[in-house]
């Protein structure tokens, strides 16, 4: 075990001041950054845009009191080079000559602050961890990798480590810089071009990898992804409020966080539709048929196109015309930028026309017919201008329109599935589902391309319709994504039951899959309990082995019918003695009645909502189980996990719904019961 130093005469004082003259050379820079004057800049444009660049500069060196600039250090001894030693920290600080004093965390030489272990010291002679309290060095423990000490397979020695994995949680998420684990390092730092999947089990650290990734990619190829962007999605606003501080913290202020819901926002939803409906809208063989749908507009002329000009009329017959528009729909361009080509090609035609006539026009003559109206209303006759709620509207509404674009992709029944039972009269009537969103971005893409970001992290991904990867994979169509699930914690009727085929629905079958399965959150007693569910909802997925020091407790509180939200309010009253987070967990629609019952007994609370997050930091919070998926409590009380369980539209989603509930726990789970537990959990 590394050795725990709290000495504060020598070692330690010598690290302080070593803090004190970073923070001293932080300091520096940013009066630097300060003087500068971007009204020096060659023009008023670079002016502004250097403006800005200094000013995110001069944001990013601001000192933060409460917490240190650097975490770790390694001493590193290369053979044939001269021994050096690096402090890691949150950011980098140089000195006047330009020398590190501190450096990133994403730099490449910190990667062997992660990664040397005994076996492969990475040329690291040693490991040097540090406690912190409010911005104060208050000790330090070393790990001599020289040295032939083998810690077990997979531990976490350390009690600094152990002690940063066991803190109580409040609050947001933080990040987990300091303690990144050598199979998660790995995922952070994939190179920009790789797309990679991670199957993990609740709490082994998926979330935290993704974002440490985001802010890994941006340091290392901030050139190209600050010009595309990087985007993280995740279930709902709950979730996105639990980690939104989590990149800002590590100086990444310029991520977009979206879910799926606000992502493909094409409208108001205003329809609810059967499971087996919002499924089949969800299938990959949509796309087929709303592609040829939408291409199905491009008609066969039987009229040549005539243009007047002064005392003539130029001709292109119908053969030539469909000569055109074949070519146009060959060229794989979308339907509406292949449209928009369109004119020009006629005008050319009727050019040619003139010129075999002894004519001689020029490139003016070519823009006058192409905006003349008898192109114009060729145009719209032979190539409709189209918008997705158009077409789906038309698609939904008319058994013959989805009859044809259907081709051989959907059986007459589920044709008849599709069909509205009563079609809004216009586009702008129709009650659209959650489903449809991701047809109309589907219809979208084929009209007009999506563009296309430089990363995106997806959360959660099992849940997502085929329809919905498509959707996302779009969105990073030149770029990388890094696919973050648990197919054990799937909760809608669609969700993927493979991750080939989430990532080919993504388009990026070529991929690296990892599976991560050493927990971080939940303890041992706890996910003991929780994984006697997943033989009979996820057979072959195994349970994550908790790295918990601290074995966690669990409880179980029978409660008569009439007895059952007193017993509630005793249970989150216990919880709420101790520091720490408290998630009481119910049914969707048992919140009101729990909530209800913790104002009466006056227990403070509030409620996360799938559409609003915490607005205040509150000890303890209620939350629908349909919420729960993401988040983490120092304590949770689960109220009747018969009814969590019967609530979803089939036993195997009910099931995973509730695993997914009883992993939320740090340290204690409460369990508060009138109906009889799941057989499955005894
Ligand atoms: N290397 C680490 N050091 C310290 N804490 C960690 C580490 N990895 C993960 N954690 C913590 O473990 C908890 C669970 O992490 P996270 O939420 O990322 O897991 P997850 O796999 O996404 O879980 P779920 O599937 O339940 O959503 C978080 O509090 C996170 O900070």
């Amino acid at each position: 075990m590394p050795a725990l130093d709290t000495d504060l005469t020598g070692e330690l004082a010598r690290e302080q001041a070593h803090l004190d003259d970073a923070r001293e050379q932080l300091a520096r820079m940013r009066r630097l950054a300060e003087s500068l004057d971007a009204s020096k800049a060659s023009d008023a444009v670079s002016g502004e845009v250097l403006g800005r660049v200094l000013a995110r500069r001069i944001a990013s060196l601001q000192d933060d009191p409460r917490t240190t600039l650097f975490f770790g250090r390694i001493d590193v001894e290369p053979a044939g080079g001269p021994a050096e030693q690096f402090h890691i920290g949150r950011r980098h600080v140089s000195d006047e000559a330009g020398d590190a004093v501190v450096v990133d965390w994403r730099a490449p030489i910190s990667t062997a602050f992660y990664r040397a272990s005994p076996i492969d010291p990475m040329d690291v002679v040693l490991r040097r961890r540090f406690g912190v309290d409010r911005g104060r060095l208050t000790a330090f423990e070393d790990e001599n990798l020289r040295a032939s000490e083998q810690p077990e397979a997979g531990s976490t020695a350390g009690s600094l480590l152990a002690a940063e994995i066991e803190r109580p949680r409040t609050g947001p998420m933080r990040d987990i810089v300091s303690t990144i684990q050598p199979e998660q390092d790995e995922i952070v730092r994939s190179d920009v071009t790789v797309s990679v999947c991670v199957q993990g089990a609740p709490g082994t650290g998926k979330t935290a990898v993704g974002l440490h990734r985001a802010a890994w990619l941006l340091y290392s190829f901030r050139e190209r992804l600050d010009r595309s962007g990087v985007l993280v999605v995740g279930p709902n606003r709950a979730f996105l409020d639990h980690i939104g501080a989590v990149l800002p913290s590590l100086g990444e202020v310029r991520v977009g966080h979206a879910t799926i819901e606000t992502l493909l926002e094409h409208g108001r939803v205003r329809a609810d539709e059967p499971a087996d409906v919002a499924t089949l809208k969800g299938d990959a063989r949509l796309a087929a048929v709303l592609h040829r749908a939408v291409w199905s507009h491009v008609v066969r002329p039987s009229e040549a196109l005539v243009v007047p000009r002064g005392v003539r009329k130029w001709r292109v017959p119908a053969y030539e015309v469909k000569g055109i528009l074949d070519e146009l729909a060959a060229r794989g361009v979308r339907y509406s930028a292949a449209r928009d080509l369109l004119p020009q090609r006629l005008a050319h035609h009727v050019l040619l026309e003139m010129e075999r006539s002894g004519e001689a026009p020029d490139d003016r003559v070519q823009d006058a017919v192409a905006r003349s109206p008898a192109v114009k209303k060729y145009v719209a006759s032979v190539w409709p201008a189209l918008d997705p709620h158009g077409v789906l509207h038309r698609l939904l509404s008319d058994a013959d329109t989805l009859g044809e674009a259907a081709g051989d992709d959907l059986t007459a029944d589920e044709q008849a599935m599709l069909l509205w039972d009563k079609a809004a009269r216009t586009k702008g009537a129709a009650r659209w589902s959650r489903a449809d969103m991701a047809l109309l971005d589907e219809v979208d893409d084929v009209l007009r391309r999506v563009p296309s970001l430089g990363h995106v992290v997806l959360d959660e991904a099992q849940d997502l319709s085929p329809m919905q990867l498509r959707a996302v994979g779009r969105r990073a169509s030149t770029g990388s994504v890094t696919v973050l699930g648990d197919i054990a914690q799937g909760t809608t009727p669609w969700a993927t039951g493979s991750w080939d085929d989430a990532m080919r629905h993504l388009g990026k079958a070529d991929h690296d899959l990892v599976v991560l399965d050493r927990g971080f959150r939940v303890p041992a007693v706890v996910i003991e309990y929780a994984a006697r569910l997943l033989p009979h909802m996820a057979p072959g997925l195994g349970a994550p082995v908790s790295v918990r020091e601290n074995p966690g407790r669990l409880e179980l509180r029978p409660a008569t019918r009439d007895d059952l939200h007193a017993e509630v309010v005793r249970a989150v009253e216990t919880a709420a003695a101790a520091p720490g987070s408290v998630g009481v967990i119910a049914a969707d629609d048992s919140v009101e009645a729990v909530s209800a019952a913790l104002a009466a007994a006056s227990v403070p609370h509030g409620r996360l909502d799938v559409d609003h997050g915490d607005d205040e930091d509150r000890q303890v919070e209620v939350v629908p189980a349909s919420v729960a998926k993401g988040l983490e409590f120092d304590r949770t009380v689960v109220v009747e996990p018969s009814a969590i369980a019967a609530a979803e539209p089939d036993e195997r989603t009910g099931l995973r719904r509730l695993y997914v509930v009883l992993t939320r726990a740090v340290s204690e789970l409460t369990i508060v019961h009138a109906e009889p537990l799941p057989a499955e959990l005894s």
